[in-house]
């Protein structure tokens, strides 16, 4: 028999195989709600124009391929940090951080947890919240380590249990991993307040657990890159040595130049040029070196006060469209004669909405409305427009009344 008549016909991906699905569909009125990528009101891809003038700076350079260092640029390290840090970190300032180029969030995430489990010193385990993005528990599965989780939603309120996760934190054994979402918490678009934040740094101090903060989202939940990154910095102002990946699909729109970044704050400059030499030496046997088209567009619009500007405001347009149709979509099932509690689609932030949908009713939303969603009740409010709002609100009334 053949090399491989063992392997069995692996599932569609439970994210990106609602695309393949929506695709297949030939209803003019379907609606796809899957994947967390950014849609304009036509519902159409969008590159940001702050994007488009980076590359036309970069054609004017003649720049080569040559390899990007294993890490990628200092430049776009640099950049990467003090973005999610702010400008004038102490952490940075005092050269505590050790920051690579990843490939996206999911490659940042993965040298992350490649790094974890070959020098984490204690309980290689890592706590995610519950519910947490799909690909979280694959990521730190396939990188070897042990995957737990602490309550974090609540499906009666369809909001943060901050009690549940507060008692489940408390009983995480010391020196164990613990994985927070930054802003636009994937898949709930439940955040903690500032002040929840502020306690959970406490407990999570107190308990000496190590922080792994997910920041895929920076500037589109609130349309503010600073305010996004409210918890992150909060954490290291209270002292916490934490990992951080970072990510420029959503809020740079560049989904498929797969730009990101990965960061281990050290206790000095000499453990983090330690730290940075060990995930050079995985990077090295993972991939080499990082793709340096997109890393050069977020430099430029980074390095550039004019783009960095731009950028800003295309940000908060993106954040602005996703609030707007949140409401749109409250007014709508009401408008339909829904008598059920919508409130958490505008209380909660970010590019995902929580709707509490259970299997059956998503099955219905896609196979009588072709509106495709993933089967927990999450759906993109990109997909959502002034266009297709009414129709969806209508379909989630039929489903759920
Ligand atoms: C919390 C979180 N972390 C990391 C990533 C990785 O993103 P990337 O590797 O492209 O930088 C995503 C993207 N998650 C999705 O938006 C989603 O949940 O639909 C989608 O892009 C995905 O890959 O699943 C995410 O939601």
């Amino acid at each position: 028999n053949s090399w491989w008549s063992g392997v069995q016909m692996g599932p569609p991906d439970v994210i990106l195989g609602v695309t393949e699905a929506y695709k297949r569909d030939t209803n003019p009125k379907k609606i796809n709600l899957g994947v967390g990528a950014y849609r304009d009101d036509e519902g159409k891809p969008y590159v940001l124009s702050c994007v488009r003038k980076a590359e036309e700076k970069i054609r004017g350079k003649n720049l080569d391929k040559e390899y990007a260092p294993i890490g990628g640029t200092a430049e776009f390290c640099k950049k990467s940090i003090e973005l999610a840090l702010g400008e004038g970190s102490e952490v940075v300032k005092n050269g505590l951080n050790a920051t690579i180029q990843g490939i996206s969030g999911t490659g940042s995430l993965r040298v992350g947890a490649a790094f974890l489990n070959n020098f984490f010193p204690a309980n290689k385990v890592v706590y995610l919240p519950a519910p947490s993005w799909g690909n979280h528990t694959p990521i730190f599965k396939h990188a070897g380590l042990d995957v737990k989780s602490y309550r974090y939603y609540d499906p009666k309120t369809c909001g943060l249990d901050f009690a549940g996760a507060l008692d489940d934190i408390s009983k995480i054994p010391e020196k164990s991993v613990i994985l927070l979402h930054a802003c636009a918490h994937n898949p709930t678009g439940v955040d903690p307040s500032q002040e929840q934040w502020a306690e959970l740094s406490n407990l999570i101090k107190k308990k000496n657990l190590f922080p792994f903060f997910d920041m895929a989202y920076q500037g589109f939940a609130t349309g503010s890159v600073d305010n996004d990154a409210f918890a992150v910095r909060h954490f290291i102002k209270d002292g916490h040595r934490i990992a951080l990946c970072q990510s420029y699909a959503k809020n740079m729109g560049l989904y498929g130049e797969r730009a990101g970044a990965f960061t281990v704050v050290g206790d000095s400059k000499d453990e983090a040029d330690r730290v940075m030499s060990q995930v050079k030496i995985l990077i090295r046997a993972l991939y080499s070196n990082p793709p340096i088209n997109g890393a050069r567009i977020v430099t430029e619009i980074l390095s550039d006060p004019q783009l960095r500007a731009d950028w800003l405001v295309e940000v908060k347009g993106m954040a602005d469209r996703i609030i707007s149709v949140r409401t749109k979509l409250r007014e709508n099932l009401k408008k339909e004669g829904s008598t059920k509690n919508w409130e958490h689609i505008t209380n909660q932030i970010g590019m995902f909405c929580f709707t509490g949908m259970n299997a059956q009713q998503v099955e219905k939303l896609t196979k009588e409305f072709s509106i495709y969603l993933t089967k927990d009740g999450r759906i993109s409010m990109a997909g959502v427009t002034s266009k297709n709002v009414d129709y969806l609100a209508h379909a989630v009334h039929q489903a759920t009344k």
